[in-house]
């Protein structure tokens, strides 16, 4: 559904790349992880992937085919975002259904008010929330928003940086069973980059270890449960994860 084949991204031109060369490709319907300590370049691979890194060499297929460098309406039409901070990515001045109509304009599509509570409703909200702000909502709601605007123009792939990262623990989990269930429901395909060992564990078939810009290994998800992996900073990730319990099977 989605890949990327030799991406290189250089922020500054002496200095090592942010991402040298990282390459895969993730079927439909699946959810494939990226994973590694802060700054290995796990969230510059999805920028890339989403057009918001100016200057970087490789190719996004999407389908098979390569993307615009500019990415056009019909990539965001099919592929979408969701960033670790929902407050962050909210408009504060502006109501949820606002919020929850601009893709479509931005994408030429019709966002009449029956859209909005659709969209809503797929993320467990009421229609009644259209009328708020993002300050009257929670953490898990704003992000729930996020989805829903994320979901509203029916793409195929979700880029997911960290959703969940800024959640409290037992909020965290009701949006990762949301996402797992609408993947599901949709046959949505999901690159999903996180810190967390424990998250990629609950939400992706496969995934891949990043350090310092290289994916150092690949797994499937039973092996990284069984904790059988190869490389030793895999191991040393494994060990460190304070969820290390959580990951294998009771
Ligand atoms: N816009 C930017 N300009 C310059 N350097 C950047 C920019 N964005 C990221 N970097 C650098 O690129 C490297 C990779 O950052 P990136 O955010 O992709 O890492 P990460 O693994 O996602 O970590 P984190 O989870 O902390 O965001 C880091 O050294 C970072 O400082």
């Amino acid at each position: 559904m989605i890949a990327v084949r030799d991406l290189v991204v250089r922020f500054d031109r002496k200095g090592a790349p942010a991402v040298a060369g990282v390459s895969f490709a993730i079927e439909k319907g699946e959810t494939f992880g990226l994973v590694g300590e802060s700054g290995c370049g796990k969230s510059t691979v999805l920028r890339a992937i989403a057009g918001l890194v100016p200057g970087h060499s490789g190719d996004v297929l999407l389908d098979g085919r390569p993307v615009p460098a500019r990415r056009d309406r019909a990539f965001y039409s099919r592929v979408q975002m969701v960033f670790q901070d929902p407050y962050g990515s909210l408009h504060p001045r502006q109501t949820i259904a606002a919020q929850l109509a601009e893709p479509l304009r931005n994408l030429g599509l019709n966002g009449g008010p029956a859209r909005v509570d659709r969209a809503l409703e797929t993320v467990g909200l009421d229609p009644a929330f259209r009328w708020r702000f993002p300050h009257e909502l929670s953490g898990g709601q704003r992000q729930r928003v996020a989805i829903a605007r994320a979901l509203i123009v029916e793409p195929e792939v979700l880029l997911l940086d960290e959703p969940t990262s800024a959640l409290d623990v037992s909020v965290q989990a009701e949006i990762l069973n949301l996402l797992t269930e609408l993947r599901r429901r949709r046959g949505l395909t999901y690159l999903l980059v996180s810190h967390d060992l424990a998250v990629i564990s609950h939400m992706c078939g496969e995934l891949a270890v990043m350090q310092r810009g290289r994916i150092l290994e690949r797994l499937d998800v039973e092996r990284l449960r069984a904790g059988t992996v190869e490389h030793p900073y895999s191991a040393e990730l494994l060990a460190a994860s304070e969820a290390y319990g959580e990951l294998r099977p009771a």
